[in-house]
C-alpha cells in the first residue's frame, strides 16, 4: 500500500472518531460558523503582499520531524507579518503532526485566510474547516473522483469557503476542473513517492484556464524561483518547509521575501 493510501484508510477512521465526538449541530453552532471567510483571491492578488502561501508543518512522512518546537500563533503571526498572502495550517494528526486547536490558534492570531491543509474525503470536514475559521479547503485530485470534486467544491462555496484543488500531472487536470473551484495548485511533490520536480508547475501552467488563481506546490527554497514562477503565470507559491526546517520560521521568511 503506498502513503496516500494509508493516510486516506487512517483519515477515514480519524473522521468516524470526529462525527462520535462532535456532531454537525455542534459544529454549526460553533463561534467561527458564522463569518464570512476572507477572499482567497483579494489576497493573492493584493500590491501589498507576496503570493506566498506559508506553512505551518511540524513533520511530515517524506521528511520525517521538521520543527517539533514552533509556536502555531506565533510563526502564523510572523509569516503574516512578512507579507504571505495566505497562512496554510496541516491538521492531519499522525502524518503531519498537526493539533487539533491549531487552526483555532492561527484565526485568532491573524485577519489573512487561512487553508485547512489535509486530506478531504468527507463534507463533516468541510463543516470542520469552517467551524474552526479557516477561509480555504484544499481537494486533492489523486484521491477524489470528479464527482466528488464537484460536489465538495458546490458543498464548500455554498458554505463561503474557498476551494483550492489540487493536481500533479495533465491527466487529474483534465479530470478534476469544474466550476466550483476558485485556485488550481501544481504540487511539485509526487505524493506517491515523494519525488519532486519544479518543472511540474512549468509543465502545466498554461493548460490551467485562467479563470482560476493559479498556485505552485511545494519544494519552493529559492527566491529566483519565485520570479519564474509569476513570470510563467503563477499567481501563488505554497512553502512549508523551507520556512519550518529553520530554527525561527519567522525570520526565514522576511529574509526570503527581502531577496524577492
Ligand atoms: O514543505 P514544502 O515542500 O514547501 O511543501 C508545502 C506544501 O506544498 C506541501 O506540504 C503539500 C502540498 N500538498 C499537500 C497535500 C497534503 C499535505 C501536504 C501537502
Amino acid at each position: 500500500m503506498n502513503i496516500l493510501d494509508k493516510i486516506v484508510l487512517r483519515k477515514k477512521e480519524e473522521i468516524a472518531a470526529a462525527k462520535a465526538l462532535v456532531s454537525i449541530q455542534d459544529l454549526e453552532k460553533s463561534v467561527h460558523f458564522d463569518r464570512t471567510p476572507y477572499s482567497f483571491k483579494e489576497f493573492l492578488l493584493a500590491e501589498d503582499r507576496t503570493g506566498i502561501i506559508a506553512e505551518f508543518k511540524r513533520r511530515s512522512p517524506s521528511k520525517g520531524l521538521i520543527n517539533g518546537v514552533a509556536d502555531v500563533a506565533d510563526v502564523t503571526q510572523a509569516y503574516n507579518a512578512a507579507g504571505a498572502s495566505a497562512l496554510s495550517v496541516l491538521t492531519d494528526v499522525d502524518f503531519f503532526g498537526g493539533k487539533t486547536d491549531d487552526i483555532l490558534a492561527a484565526r485568532a492570531a491573524n485577519n489573512i485566510p487561512i487553508l485547512r491543509k489535509d486530506f478531504m474525503i468527507d463534507e463533516y470536514q468541510i463543516l470542520e474547516a469552517k467551524a474552526w475559521g479557516a477561509d480555504i479547503i484544499l481537494l486533492i485530485a489523486s484521491i477524489l473522483t470528479p464527482q466528488q470534486i464537484n460536489d465538495f467544491g458546490k458543498f464548500a462555496k455554498d458554505l463561503g469557503l474557498n476551494v483550492l484543488l489540487e493536481v500533479h500531472n495533465l491527466e487529474e487536470l483534465e479530470r478534476s476542473i469544474c466550476p466550483n473551484l476558485d485556485a488550481i495548485g501544481v504540487n511539485n511533490r509526487n505524493l506517491s513517492d515523494f519525488t519532486v520536480d519544479i518543472q511540474t508547475s512549468f509543465d502545466l501552467v498554461n493548460k490551467i484556464p485562467n479563470e482560476f488563481l493559479k498556485i505552485s506546490e511545494s519544494a519552493i527554497s529559492n527566491p529566483q524561483t519565485i520570479a519564474a514562477l509569476k513570470a510563467a503565470g503563477f499567481n501563488g507559491f505554497l512553502i512549508g518547509e523551507n520556512f519550518m526546517k529553520t530554527d525561527n520560521p519567522g525570520v526565514a521568511i522576511k529574509e526570503f521575501v527581502a531577496q524577492i
